[in-house]
């Protein structure tokens, strides 16, 4: 299999999908699903509407169970781990959902507090709330907008609040959907170089479900094109993109 970066085909692999399986009655949607992802790795997800890619993310996240198949996460098999060890594990994935999907009634402080609460085991008792907030506040460039309320910030600072609210809990890995959805093409290309600054600032993994093949470009060190319910074709940018595959070439169609 080919890397964009050589390097990280001989990190450890952070998370793998293996023959996954889902039907809701008879309409199969994932029909036998591998995935691997390494260490470092930006790994990008592409499929048509309807293919799957939330369902593949539910089953990974356990908000639904998969048919058949194993998901391991850091080489942990998640259908066999206690909610214990679940809850432990879900702290070092993190999410940036599609639309941000800040608190509105809480200002951006109490929104990036939030999670800290929740999760306040996997840190020590001691932690320096006000220290991790502003450290994720500027790791985004906007700790001046530390009072604001999230009706008073843009689409792109919105989604850049999400990702400081994101990294707050130092994820090892992150699961990005559709991170530049909705935001005009200079926006969006803001929030793939902060992508890239966070993975290379925490060696973080990411893996990235978009139909915007600019940030598929520029971010990607390997894709996977979810066809027909399966990893349809794996590699790198540059290699889908030139497929005469007629399946795949449907894809970079601009
Ligand atoms: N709970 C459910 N019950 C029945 N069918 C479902 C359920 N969840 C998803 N599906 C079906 O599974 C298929 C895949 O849906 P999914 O949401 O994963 O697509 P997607 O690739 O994420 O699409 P999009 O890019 O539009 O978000 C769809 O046909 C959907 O109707």
């Amino acid at each position: 299999m080919n890397y964009n970066n050589t390097n990280i085909a001989n990190t450890k692999v952070v998370l793998e999908i293996k023959d996954l399986h889902k039907s809701f009655g008879d309409k199969h949607v994932l029909n036998g699903f591998n995935m691997l992802l390494h260490q470092g790795e930006n790994l990008v997800i592409m499929g048509k509407s309807g293919s799957g890619k939330s369902v593949m993310i539910k089953c990974l996240v356990g908000l639904m169970e998969a048919d058949s198949g194993t998901i391991s996460v850091m080489q942990n098999d998640i259908t066999k781990l206690n909610q214990e060890a679940l809850d432990i594990l879900r702290a070092d994935i993190g999410f940036l959902f599609q639309g941000s999907a800040l608190y509105d009634s809480m200002t951006v402080r109490e929104n990036l507090e939030f999670p800290l609460r929740r999760h306040i085991k996997k840190f020590n008792k001691t932690v320096d709330t006000e220290k991790l907030v502003i450290e994720a506040l500027e790791n985004v460039g906007l700790v001046s907008a530390i009072n604001l309320m999230p009706d008073e910030l843009s689409g792109g600072m919105k989604r850049r609040v999400a990702l400081a609210r994101t990294l707050i809990l130092q994820p090892k890995i992150i699961l990005y959907d559709e991170p530049t959805s909705g935001l005009d093409p200079i926006t969006a290309k803001e929030i793939i170089i902060l992508m890239q600054e966070v993975q290379k600032k925490y060696n973080t993994s990411s893996l990235i479900i978009t139909h915007d093949v600019d940030c598929a470009r520029v971010i990607s060190d390997r894709m996977i094109l979810l066809i027909d319910g399966i990893d349809y074709a794996v590699g790198t940018f540059k290699e889908l993109s030139t497929s005469q595959d007629p399946k795949v070439k449907a894809f970079f169609k601009q």
